[in-house]
């Protein structure tokens, strides 16, 4: 009984994804490309500048400018989403479709035409899992974030009008990631409805995880450091390979030189746990000062901040063996959620 609800599960799962594929190959399809076409450098804008590491390294900072109370508040939500996405990659890795497609394509079971074969080239050659989409859950509470800040101080009409834009931009990653084959649709789907929960969750507790001492915060991100390796060793145990994704990456991706360090799923959680330990130094949070320095202070001293983490990305000793590269990544990304929430405010 249990065997035969199994195999139903992976029956219809394997239809739904085998059906999903059809929208990836639709979007990338003439037909709809000549619609989408003058979307293409859209398309790319979104995926390589709107994604969580350029959110952290650039666009968020930039939002600091505006004020620093939405800085704090973005850095606590899109940094807390992150480190999620990256738990459900790391715990649970579901296939992309560019996979599954090259797989269907290698046992014949589907052959190359009628449909458009799917493109491939580095944008398109990830090495984490699927599910849920980063680019879309990031973006969904970045967006999400930015429109309940500014909501507060607006009339009925512009929260409207700005909710609709939020959801547009947010309908645009979906399309991004479908357009190059990186996602199927439900991961994209799901990664903004979990999104939207994450938000809803942080502003249930705000007050409870705002006001955590430092040393509530720091152990519990040393917590979900040991819960990341726990999963590792587990999987060990259990025979599951922990580097899945990255193999599937090397074995379907035309191209390995596509591929980097920097993009695998240890380094991710490693980023975004590094993240979580600067947010923890400065807790807690409910103390940080948010109120803005002049314009131009606050210009300058963002601007000297990221050209010193710019600096810092550069110099990432890459050569020395991947604890060393992890370590570094993790300080770095500390070091500079930290500078922002908590030292940037006092350049007054
Ligand atoms: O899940 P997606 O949208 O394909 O993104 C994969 C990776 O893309 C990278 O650009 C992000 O920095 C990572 O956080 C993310 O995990």
């Amino acid at each position: 009984m249990d065997g035969n609800l199994k195999d139903l599960a992976l029956e219809t799962y394997s239809r739904v994804v085998t059906a999903e594929l059809r929208i990836n190959e639709l979007v990338q399809e003439r037909s709809v490309a000549m619609i989408l076409s003058f979307g293409d450098p859209l398309w790319r804008f979104f995926t390589v500048y709107l994604e969580p590491r350029f959110l952290f390294n650039l666009v968020i900072p930039m939002c600091g400018i505006y004020s620093q109370a939405l800085l704090t508040r973005l850095v606590f939500a899109v940094g807390l989403a992150s480190t999620l996405n990256s738990f459900a990659k790391w715990i649970l890795p579901e296939q992309r479709p560019l996979w599954l497609l090259r797989e269907m394509y290698a046992s014949s079971v589907r052959s190359p035409s009628p449909g458009v074969a799917l493109e491939s080239h580095p944008l398109s050659c990830e090495t984490t899992a699927g599910m849920p989409c980063a680019h879309s859950m990031c973006f969904t509470v970045f967006t999400l974030t930015i429109w309940m800040f500014l909501s507060a101080h607006a009339h009925s009409g512009q929260r409207w009008l700005a909710g609709t834009v939020a959801y547009g931009l947010i309908f645009c990653m979906w399309l991004s990631r479908l357009y190059l084959a990186t996602e199927f649709l439900h991961q994209c789907v799901l990664g903004t409805f979990i999104g939207i929960q994450a938000i809803g969750a942080l502003q249930q507790n705000a007050d409870y995880l705002w006001s955590r001492r430092r040393r509530w915060a720091v152990t519990g991100v040393l917590l979900l450091g040991g819960l990341a390796a726990a999963v590792y060793f587990a999987k060990l145990n259990l025979d599951v390979d922990p580097h899945w994704s990255v193999r599937e990456a090397f074995k379907w991706c035309p191209d390995p030189s596509y591929m980097r360090h920097e993009a695998s799923p240890i380094f991710y959680l490693v980023r975004d746990l590094g993240i979580l330990m600067g947010i923890a130094l400065a807790s807690p949070l409910s103390n940080l000062d948010t109120k803005n320095a002049s314009i131009c202070r606050r210009c300058a001293s963002l601007l000297v901040l990221e050209l010193f983490n710019f600096g810092m990305r550069w110099a990432t000793p890459k050569q020395n063996g991947r604890f060393a590269f992890l370590a570094y990544e993790l300080l770095r990304n500390a070091l500079h959620s930290l500078l922002l929430l908590k030292y940037i405010p006092k350049l007054k």
